[in-house]
């Protein structure tokens, strides 16, 4: 199939990237235009495994990118995968998606045939009905369940594994009203529910619940996390480690082995948004959230535990404390809702100087926000002469340290992933544990 995305973002780009991979010819459109250069050379605009290979292997073939939206019209389908950013109040601001609606609206316009748009972008459920399918029909002159259709399709991949969530899915999300939208979407998925380990169950339902489905996926998945840090919280004042307990609930089938792993909390930029639109959506119908309320102060205290922690050792003003990790997990160079934003203004509060490391451009970015942190070059650069170490981000580099430590001015290491080491020689402190 002819297939168009605009938004080349962290979604757009490996669903792009992917589809071609699936056989498909697809044209990636942004507005950025160092992304659409970057694609066009074979090269990923962002650090994401497996990514380079694909955008390598089919840019100039089956993959193409643009700025110009016109090139919509010579496909069957459009993905809308453009940001949803959250306002002050946590709600969701719709207006980049809009925009970009506007855009394939007025090229619509000048296409013949039938057209199917899809939403990848998270969004409310009524946000698709109510301001994305009006938008596109004043754009376009046209009527959406006749000249072209719309639906939803949440996309459930994860940073740092995006193109094997996305070729191997647990599940296919269709929400649509229209018989020929649901065909198109069967269509273009054949390749992956054909596979031949294929474990996707495809889930064709409405416009409203294809987008609650992605709210509640993410929303459960960050409760999951706060409800076994609370407990884990409550472990380590028992002298319990919250890891045996973990493992052992998650054998219960109810429950479920992943997302136990106590510690720093979930970032991210889903986690934190969804929840919060979940949350601010919830009030505008005056339901009051109690329990998404109480996940995210779960989360947003653990940082600030870690440096709480950290000071039953040192007292941190005027020292030099190592923060290790900015990226929100590994593999991946995304500062959206790190934990490590949290600790680093902790940290600046009881006037630490902060020196961090993180093995990616992570840094950059967040020097960008946190201008009096030094950013140093390795996780031993960090260490050295350091009063203290904050592990914030379960890189696998981190784990490995052992003689680093041994060149920090007091060794106390609060880890906040449970990767580093215990031995002789190191003051450490577990978060939960
Ligand atoms: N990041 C993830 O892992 C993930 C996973 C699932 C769902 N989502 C959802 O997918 C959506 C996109 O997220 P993201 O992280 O990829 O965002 P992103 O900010 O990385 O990418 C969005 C892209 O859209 C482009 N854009 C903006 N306006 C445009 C326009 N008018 N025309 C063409 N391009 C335009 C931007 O230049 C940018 O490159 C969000 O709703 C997000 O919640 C994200
Ligand atoms: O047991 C765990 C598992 C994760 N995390 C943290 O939770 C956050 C989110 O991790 P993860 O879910 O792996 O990353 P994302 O890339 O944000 O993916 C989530 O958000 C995406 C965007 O909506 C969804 O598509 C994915 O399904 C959903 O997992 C990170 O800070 C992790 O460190 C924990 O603290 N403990």
């Amino acid at each position: 199939m002819n297939v168009s995305v605009v938004g080349s973002g962290y979604v757009g780009t490996s669903v792009a990237a992917c589809l071609a991979d699936l056989g498909h010819d697809v044209v990636a459109i942004d507005i950025d235009a160092d992304i659409v250069e970057r694609i066009n050379a074979g090269e990923s605009p962002i650090h994401e495994p497996g990514l380079p290979e694909l955008i390598e292997e089919h840019a100039g073939g089956r993959l193409r990118a643009t700025t110009e939206h016109a090139a919509l019209r010579d496909t069957d389908l459009t993905f809308v995968a453009m940001q949803t950013p959250s306002r002050e109040d946590g709600s969701i601001d719709l207006s980049v998606v809009e925009a970009g609606m506007r855009d394939v609206g007025e090229t619509l316009a000048e296409k013949e045939g039938y057209h199917l748009v899809v939403v990848k972008s998270t969004v409310l459920p009524g946000m698709t009905e109510e301001r994305l399918i009006p938008v596109l029909e004043e754009a376009s002159g046209k009527t959406e369940g006749e000249e072209f259709g719309v639906a939803v399709n949440p996309e459930f991949q994860s940073q740092g594994s995006a193109v094997d969530d996305f070729m191997n899915p647990d599940k296919l999300v269709f929400g649509a009203t229209d018989d020929r939208a649901y065909g198109l979407l069967r269509d273009l998925y054949a390749p992956l529910v054909e596979q031949a380990d294929a474990r996707a169950e495809v889930v064709e339902t409405g416009l409203r619940e294809g987008a609650m489905i992605k709210y509640a996926n993410n929303v459960f998945l960050a409760a999951k996390i706060s409800t076994i840090n609370e407990i884990a919280n409550v472990c380590k004042e028992y002298g319990v480690d919250s890891y045996e307990v973990s493992d052992a609930i998650g054998l219960d089938e109810r429950i479920g082995a992943s997302f136990l792993r106590s510690g720093a909390g979930w970032g991210g930029s889903c986690f934190p948004k969804d929840t919060d639109a979940l949350r601010a959506a919830a009030r505008e119908k005056e339901y009051e959230p109690v329990l998404l309320d109480a996940v995210v102060t779960v989360n947003d205290r653990q940082p600030v535990r870690m440096v709480d922690f950290l000071e039953r050792h040192v007292d941190v003003e005027g020292r030099r404390v190592a923060v290790l990790g900015l990226a929100f997990k590994p593999e991946t160079d995304d500062i959206r809702g790190s934990r490590s934003k949290l600790a680093i203004e902790a940290l600046e509060q009881r006037g630490a100087q902060v020196v961090a490391f993180d093995p990616t451009e992570a840094a950059d970015h967040m020097a960008e926000q946190y201008p009096d942190v030094k950013y140093v070059e390795s996780a031993a650069a960090a260490l050295d002469g350091a009063h203290g170490a904050l592990v914030m981000t379960d890189w696998p580099e981190f784990a490995a340290l052992d003689a680093e430590f041994d060149a920090m001015a007091d060794p106390v290491v609060v880890d906040g992933r449970r990767i580093v080491e215990r031995r002789e020689g190191i003051v450490y402190e577990g978060l939960t544990w």
